[in-house]
């Protein structure tokens, strides 16, 4: 089996998650950055695995275009879907719902909530402004959840 994962990432937390994700999945598997190849061919995966983190409550641009793109192909696929953010709980649910397209949901093997982090070291003035107001935090927090990982890559891998 070869799969695809593909993510969008700001500060590299999305990638350090799909990175550990590429660790437990079996078969041959490669990674795209949207950043540097908006619009990869899928022709050649049976599987492929989106990622993306949030900001403001938004999916990141490139994902949302992506998904456009390609939803129709990511149907016949072998899917998973997951997202780095830092809400937990109910609103993390509502923000991968709102990510994702209810029937990519529906026909994904797989779809996880992988935590996030709050890099203030890698923020712009703005968002260090945001992070202090909205989360009290001011130096860099990391919360991935790794066992939601392993989860998410033992279904894929079922
Ligand atoms: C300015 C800013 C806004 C954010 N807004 C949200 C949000 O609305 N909901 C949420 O769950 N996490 C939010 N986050 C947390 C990010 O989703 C989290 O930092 C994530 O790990 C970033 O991943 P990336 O480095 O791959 O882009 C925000 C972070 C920043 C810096």
């Amino acid at each position: 089996m070869r799969t695809l994962i593909i993510f969008s990432s700001s500060h590299g937390t999305t990638e350090k998650a799909a990175q550990l994700l590429k660790k437990q999945l079996n078969g041959e598997v490669e990674l795209i950055n949207l950043k540097k190849l908006s619009n990869p061919p899928l022709t050649d995966y049976d599987s492929v695995i989106l990622g993306s983190s949030i900001y403001a409550g938004s999916v990141k641009s490139k994902v949302k275009q992506f998904i456009k793109q390609n939803q129709k192909s990511l149907m016949t696929k072998h899917l998973g879907l997951f997202l780095c953010c830092m809400f937990e709980g109910e609103k993390a649910e509502q923000q991968f719902e709102t990510t994702y397209p209810k029937e990519l949901r529906e026909h994904s093997k797989a779809n996880g909530l992988f935590g996030g982090e709050f890099m203030v070291s890698k923020m712009n003035f703005i968002e260090r402004q945001i992070v202090k107001k909205v989360a009290g935090v001011t130096s860099d927090v990391s919360k991935i959840n790794v066992e939601e990982i392993e989860r998410f890559a033992k279904k894929l891998n079922a």
